[in-house]
């Protein structure tokens, strides 16, 4: 298979796809791998060591799209990908898709095969989304941190406190791998961590790892608002997989927390847990306050972290390529349920429920849609 990794193109979005050694891999299996020119320059790796891999190195992005039988990028397009879709391309990367209608219009449009990394799902688990929840879970409470610092408009507070002084207050919402990361990285600086989630027996797994330097809260209204209210540094990182994320932080509680507060929204990638959370924000410009409290909402924050998340993120993305591009996307589709459950979109239909329920469109079984095809697709 030809198989084409673009250089990302969001804002600061310095990962790239694939790492020379994936490259090689590819390549020995027999498949012909094209990569932008520069696309690993972010990353630390150089086009040579690419062609060294056994890439060819492309000049320009359209020619990478255009020659391409599968797309393998780390971010979604942004509108000035668009043009690039076509029938039975296939797509391999991060999608968000509730949070992207026009993204998933253009996809539906183009009759694009898209997979996308966050909705891979083995054993109820999403193995392609945990390396970089644990970048974003960890990068959370030092970006929270550095934004309690007033000269970054924070109240002026060090989360460790020191002797004689109290610590700071952490609150996560969501006790996933973004949550568990944030706390121990919260708990390690020293601060007082409270963390909610709605799964009791999540709950318990927690405080059996933290002891008694985590406090640990069943997730509703009410106890949200009060760890809120008197939290320092609060982090978003709720999921339900593939669905817009729940606002369960609402504006009159934001103005109820103390001016100089941070609010780090790591679920904004699905929309975003706060409801004063009303735009992604960017590396180049990450926060805006609301209500005197600091906002942080970037949506690829491992992209900051590009070596690290780069290969974290290639470690576990490669195996289901390698499947792919031998097999082709419907037989790889029917042999492996985890990548079925990654098709959000095929043949011009939305294949993954929660993203049709979200987006208020109509959702097909991708199997329904194979099935309904008399032609072959690759
Ligand atoms: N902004 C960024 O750069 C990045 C964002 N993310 C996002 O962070 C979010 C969290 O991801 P993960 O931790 O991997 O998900 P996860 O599935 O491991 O954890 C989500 C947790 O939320 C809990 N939850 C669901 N409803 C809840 C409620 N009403 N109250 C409290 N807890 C609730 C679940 O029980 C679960 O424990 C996702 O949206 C993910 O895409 C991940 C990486 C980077
Ligand atoms: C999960 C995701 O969207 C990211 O790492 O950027």
């Amino acid at each position: 298979m030809i198989i084409g990794i673009p250089k990302e193109i969001k804002n600061n979005e310095n990962r790239v796809a694939i790492t020379p050694s994936g490259v090689s891999f590819l390549a020995k299996g027999g498949h012909d791998v094209l990569v932008e020119a520069n696309a690993g320059i972010g990353s630390g790796f150089a086009n040579e060591e690419y062609s060294a891999a056994g890439a060819k190195v492309i000049d320009t992005a359209k020619e990478v799209w255009d020659t391409s039988e599968m797309i393998i990028k780390v971010k979604e397009p942004l509108s000035s990908e668009y043009g690039f879709f076509r029938k039975g391309l296939i797509l391999f990367t991060y999608l968000h898709l509730a949070a992207e209608k026009e993204l998933a219009k253009a996809l539906t449009d183009k009759g694009v095969t898209s997979i996308a990394y966050e909705t891979i799902e083995v054993n109820g688990k999403l193995p392609l989304l945990t390396p970089m929840s644990e970048v974003a879970g960890r990068m959370a409470v030092q970006i929270g941190a550095q934004f309690l610092e007033q000269p970054h408009g924070g109240k002026g507070i060090l989360l460790a406190g020191v002797p004689g002084v109290k610590r700071g207050n952490v609150t996560i919402i969501g006790g996933g791998i973004v949550g568990t990361n944030a706390a121990k990285i919260a708990i390690g600086l020293g601060a007082s961590v409270t963390l909610l989630d709605l799964n009791p027996e999540r709950l318990r797994e927690l405080d059996n790892q933290f002891g008694a330097s985590l406090n640990t809260v069943i997730s509703n209204p009410a106890n949200i608002e009060e760890a809120v209210i008197g939290a320092d540094l609060v982090i978003g990182a709720v999921l339900i997989p593939g669905a817009k994320a729940p606002k369960l932080v609402t504006e009159e509680m934001v103005k109820k927390m103390s001016p100089g507060s941070v609010i780090v929204d790591v679920a904004i990638d699905q929309g975003g847990i706060f409801e004063t959370v009303d735009h992604i924000t960017t590396h180049d410009n990450p926060t805006y306050v609301k209500h005197g409290v600091v906002h942080y909402a970037v949506a690829n924050m491992p992209g900051a972290v590009p070596r690290t998340s780069t290969i974290a993120l290639t470690n576990v993305t490669i195996p289901y390529a390698w499947q792919i591009a031998n097999q082709g996307a419907v037989a790889a589709i029917e042999s492996n349920y985890a990548i079925k459950q990654g098709v959000n979109t095929f043949d011009g239909h939305i294949t993954y429920a929660p993203v049709a329920k979200g987006l208020g469109f109509e959702y097909t079984p991708v199997q329904e849609v194979i099935n309904s095809l008399s032609t072959t697709i690759v």
